[in-house]
């Protein structure tokens, strides 16, 4: 699964493109995001890019509990090297966590993943809510202060705040 985050202007500009509505940011300050659920199925790849190619963020999923869908990640960042926004900001998110006797894919794993592409990493649970929000807050204050570039105040540093706001999932890290 796969993720995508668009500024959305108070009064969207909305380009059809190829059946895929995509909202592009207008004013520099973005009120809120447009969030894009779009579908992870290796049948849909020829289509997934219309819909995340003038997102903002991705937040690109695998399942902890499903070890094809963290070998597809290599697949998913190549797609998005090719087809995303250059300084599109990504994430990489190791899902279902909750599940942890159905566990295939090592905590370690997903942090090495996310190491080699320079990408931030967290474990989350859409059933328990574990770092969900954490998740979407970090990307939209990356995006809020990339859009404000305040010169006195200090960059945010994504990677940074991640590591400090990250929880565990209670069994191996506090
Ligand atoms: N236990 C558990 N189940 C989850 C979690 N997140 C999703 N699920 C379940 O996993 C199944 C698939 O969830 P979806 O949200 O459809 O997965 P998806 O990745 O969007 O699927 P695609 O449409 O193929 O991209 C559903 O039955 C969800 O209820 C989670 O954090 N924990």
């Amino acid at each position: 699964m796969l993720g995508a985050l668009c500024h959305a202007p108070s009064s969207p500009r909305a380009e059809e493109r190829g059946g895929a509505a995509s909202v592009v940011a207008d004013p520099p300050l973005p009120s809120a995001f447009q969030i894009w659920d779009t579908a992870g199925q290796e049948r849909f790849r020829s289509v997934t890019h219309a819909y995340y190619r003038d997102a903002h963020a991705l937040l690109l999923l695998y399942d902890v509990t499903n070890k094809a869908s963290f070998d597809n990640i290599q697949a998913w960042l190549t797609e998005i090297h090719e087809y995303a926004q250059q300084d599109v900001v990504l994430m990489l998110l190791g899902n279902k966590v909750d599940s942890a006797q159905d566990r295939v894919v090592k905590r370690e794993d997903g942090e090495k993943l996310a190491k080699e592409y320079g990408v931030p990493f967290m474990e989350t649970s859409a059933k328990s809510g574990l770092n969900v929000e954490l998740a979407f807050t970090a990307i939209a204050k990356e995006l809020k202060h990339r859009s404000m570039k305040l010169p006195n105040e200090p960059k945010f540093k994504l990677h940074d705040y991640v590591k400090k706001e990250v929880r565990g999932s209670g069994c191996c890290r506090s």
